[in-house]
């Protein structure tokens, strides 16, 4: 099957082509440095390190940019707000700049440690304020701006279509206005460039044409990825919430200076939820990659459960889940290392892998096949090698994966020297007795050959079953 992806644009799933034969331009809004990153935010991330391995699966040399909100993204969508890295300043009482190198490298760890793919490019928003601010003067030549008391905003008024990826419906939009719009002739309109304000020192501000001041979010993503992919790229991705305001304005944006909607394809990956709410920083539960790891919870058992769910629907978060999915893993790690090597790959098995990840990266069933395969009575040689191949999609690292040595407490050798003594002497339900204390302590004992064998609850699960 050739790959089809869903556009939301489009809002369908169509055949992917890409502009230039054999090679994708893909950019990723990334990471607003202020906070570490939770793992609903990574489960985005995760979204398009599957969406990248399937391109390159595929055949395509991929393009990848992912970006790093230094500056200018204000706490509220309205552009009243304070800006992010301010607030987390005056939060941590370190400076703008070092809070963003600090949550930056934060960020990079836990990307690597879901076995990301690194893109081609990381880009920096204060880095790039000479195409910010080339990208806002043309747009004013063009006449798409107008200033106000604290900057020069966007008149999405100019524009018929404006909204049109998220369906915006702009006169109710107005009509049912609540916000306060200061000098914003539309509750649409967003701000290009900000004034720095008069009464309070920024940290970042630069001079423009315009004044001292600092960029607005929405232009550093046009202004980055027409810099490093052009005007007319392939795919733009993001997560849901982007779709109505920050991919809108983007578009607005691009459309209005370069006269095209940025990109091909747009891409959205849906909220990991706590409950009934979207998982976020500011409510809920906060939960970071470091909180499972201080679990003992492998974060690769997080892309396993990412995985169990497509991209375009809402993944509740749960203890257990997650638990479940950690299981999976280590079900399929042991599956894999039981394996002999030198064997090749089942082409036909990987043919039905490809027609399900080339239906909209359709994980979850892709995920069920792997088990079919694993469960199946192929050639142990062959089906490792074939999980191989599958892995270069799915991102799970299986080749690499390498027991941990645990060391097992005096306390659990004695209880198994004592529970070995009371089968040696028939007292079969003392043994059990102990072997349940055992597990209780965290171990199982396997009766092998050589005598009993002591494993740790989790690695010990597939041979459970
Ligand atoms: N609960 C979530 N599930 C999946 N993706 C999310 C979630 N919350 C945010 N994202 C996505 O994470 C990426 C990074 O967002 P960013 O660093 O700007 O955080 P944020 O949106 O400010 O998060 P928060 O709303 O928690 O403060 C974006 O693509 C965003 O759409
Ligand atoms: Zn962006």
């Amino acid at each position: 099957m050739e790959l089809h992806l869903y556009d939301s644009w489009e809002r369908r799933v169509r055949p992917f082509e890409s502009i230039v034969p054999g090679r994708v331009g893909l950019y990723c809004c990334g990471p607003t440095v202020y906070d570490y990153a939770h793992i609903g935010n990574l489960r985005t991330y995760i979204f398009e390190d599957l969406l990248r391995r399937t391109l390159q699966f595929n055949g395509y040399q991929v393009q990848h940019v992912i970006n790093i909100t230094d500056v200018g993204h204000l706490v509220s969508d309205a552009d009243d707000g304070e800006d992010k890295m301010e607030k987390g300043s005056r939060r941590t009482g370190k400076s703008a700049w070092d809070i963003a190198a600090f949550y930056s490298a934060a960020f990079m760890a836990d990307f690597h440690a879901l076995n990301l793919l690194e893109p081609e490019t990381w880009c920096r928003a204060t880095e790039y304020l000479p195409q910010q601010i080339a990208f806002i003067a043309t747009l004013e030549q063009k006449g798409y701006t107008y200033r106000t008391a604290d900057g020069i905003y966007f008149d999405t008024a100019k524009q018929s279509d404006y909204g049109y990826m998220a369906r915006l419906d702009r006169h109710a939009l107005q009509a049912g206005v609540r916000v306060a719009l200061g000098d914003k002739r539309s509750a649409t309109d967003f701000a290009l460039w900000k004034f720095s304000p008069p009464d309070v020192q920024r940290q970042m501000e630069w001079d423009s044409p315009w004044g001292r001041g600092f960029p607005g979010w929405h232009i550093e993503c046009s202004a980055m990825s027409a810099a490093h992919l052009g005007s007319w790229f392939d795919i733009h991705c993001g997560g849901e919430d982007h779709i109505a305001v920050h991919h809108s304005n983007e578009i607005a944006q691009t459309q209005a200076c370069h006269g095209t909607r940025l990109a091909n394809f747009w891409m959205h990956g849906y909220f990991l939820q706590t409950g009934s709410e979207k998982m976020s920083k500011s409510s809920g539960e906060f939960l970071r990659l470091q909180t499972l790891l201080d679990r003992g919870i492998d974060p690769l058992a997080y892309r396993y459960l990412c995985l169990s769910a497509h991209y375009r629907s809402q993944l509740e978060f749960s203890w257990d889940g997650l638990q479940a999915a950690a299981i999976g893993l280590q079900r399929l790690r042991d599956a894999y290392h039981r394996w002999p090597q030198g064997g090749h790959v089942d082409d036909a098995w990987l043919l039905r892998f490809r027609s399900e990840v080339n239906n909209d990266l359709n994980f979850p069933r892709a995920l069920a096949l792997m088990w079919e395969l694993v469960r199946s009575d192929s050639d142990a040689a062959t089906c490792r090698a074939t999980l191989r191949a599958m892995d270069d999609v799915l991102g799970l690292d299986l080749d690499n994966w390498r027991p941990a040595i645990v060391e097992v407490p005096e306390a659990v050798t004695q209880l198994a020297a004592q529970r070995q003594a009371a089968r040696s002497a028939r007292q079969w339900q003392e043994a059990d007795r102990l072997r349940e204390l055992i597990r209780a302590s965290g171990f199982l004992v396997e009766d092998t050959a050589a005598g009993p064998a002591l494993k740790p609850v989790l690695q010990g699960v597939a041979h459970d079953s």
